[in-house]
């Protein structure tokens, strides 16, 4: 037993000395292992487990240049953050560089990018913007007032994707990495379950994808439990941080006001449930998508590239160029779900599939998704 444990024992309370160091007083239950621990060393195991994904993965070598991609929310401000450290610390060798795509959704993303901002500044990395406006002509209040609030997130999800491997193109970057966490792993594991994609499912647990794709995206984070990610900034305050001794970390913390989110709200509420009664559920779920087996069997998508604009796409036209052109057409449902006719991979979707598969040509997918 150990000395903490001990003493607490004897006095039938809770641990008097952190269950780590023996030496301090416990400040916080980690919601991860439930043990009582101080600060110090709270901050010590959330870095060191990331330190050891990206080391026990092989994430990066020395002398790349990695972009994160920013949105100034919790996650990737947490993960710019700890990553600089990190990369200080470990000596990675890494060239970092901040990556925000500004969706033009007034009163939520212009303010979090003033966020983004601000840390292009506290943390020393080199911002670059780029919005749906200038790649696409199109902003997604633009959007919204076309085609209201029911399948705005695929477009979006979409657009992000590509705007984000633009982004990575011009900042020449080798990889991009974004604030993916444990708890969205698990979320759309439990997803790709519930609408049987089994393509999506078979990929969504790497903590490395898209190698066959115009730029790698690596998920730190993918062990990282969102109320430990809650809990970092401000238990930052470790005189050996170059920033943050005795601050908070500064990140927006508002909701996309364009995200209803039901079906993926309802998944994220049946894992904080199974996290309370049990806080490994969320790591299970992990092991049990990456356990999964696909048949040799199953059809997968073949990859080829948009005839349009040369993105990665296993059909005739990338989705992105898909939604495009019924927004430009006046037909903003054309790409998206069952719709039928006028488009060029939605008419006769099957006859269009490269592969002869019968991938759907888009499905109406939400917020938060790890394939946007
Ligand atoms: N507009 C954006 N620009 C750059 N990167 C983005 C943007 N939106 C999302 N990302 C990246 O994708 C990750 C997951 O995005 P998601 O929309 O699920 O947000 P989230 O879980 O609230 O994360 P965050 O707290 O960082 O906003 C983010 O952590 C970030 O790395």
């Amino acid at each position: 037993m150990e000395r903490g444990e001990a003493k607490s024992k004897k006095a039938g309370g809770p641990p008097r000395l952190c269950c780590i160091c023996n030496e301090k007083r416990p400040v916080l239950k980690r919601p991860k292992t439930l043990q009582q621990i101080c600060r110090e060393c709270f901050y010590e195991v959330f870095e060191e487990e990331i330190h050891q994904a990206i080391v026990n993965n092989g994430l990066f070598k020395s002398g790349e240049r990695v972009a994160i991609g920013a949105s100034g929310g919790k996650d990737s401000t947490v993960l710019a953050y700890v990553l600089s450290e990190l990369n200080r610390r470990h000596s990675y060798g890494l060239d970092l560089f901040l990556l925000s795509i500004d969706e033009g959704i007034t009163g939520y993303r212009d303010d979090s990018l003033e966020t983004v901002k601000r840390n292009e500044l506290q943390y020393g990395l080199p911002l670059q913007i780029l919005s749906y406006k200038d790649l696409y002509g199109w902003t997604m209040d633009d959007i919204v007032k076309m085609i209201g609030l029911k399948n705005n997130c695929t477009f979006c999800g979409v657009f992000r994707r590509q705007a984000l491997d633009r982004g990575a193109a011009l900042l020449k970057v080798d990889k991009l990495v974004t604030g993916h966490n444990a708890d969205d792993i698990a979320e759309t594991v439990l997803l790709n379950i519930l609408r049987g994609d089994i393509a999506r499912l078979s990929r969504c647990t790497s903590i490395t994808t898209g190698e066959d794709g115009p730029i790698p995206r690596c998920k730190p984070f993918k062990y990282t439990y969102e109320k430990e990610i809650v809990i970092y900034p401000f238990a930052v305050s470790n005189p050996h941080h170059t920033y943050a001794y005795f601050k908070k970390l500064d990140y927006f913390s508002t909701e996309c006001i364009y995200s209803p989110n039901a079906y993926r709200g309802f998944a994220r509420e049946f894992i904080k449930d199974l996290e309370r009664l049990r806080p490994r559920a969320i790591l299970d779920i992990i092991k049990s998508g990456e356990d999964f087996r696909i048949a040799t069997t199953t059809k997968m998508p073949e990859q080829g590239t948009c005839e349009r604009c040369g993105y990665i796409s296993s059909q005739k036209w990338c989705k992105a160029c898909v939604l495009l052109d019924g927004l430009n057409r006046g037909l903003p449902k054309m790409g998206i779900g069952r719709a039928r006719g006028g488009g060029v991979n939605g008419g006769d979707h099957k006859k269009e599939t490269k592969a002869g598969s019968t991938v759907k040509t888009l499905e109406t997918k939400q917020c938060g998704s790890l394939d946007f």
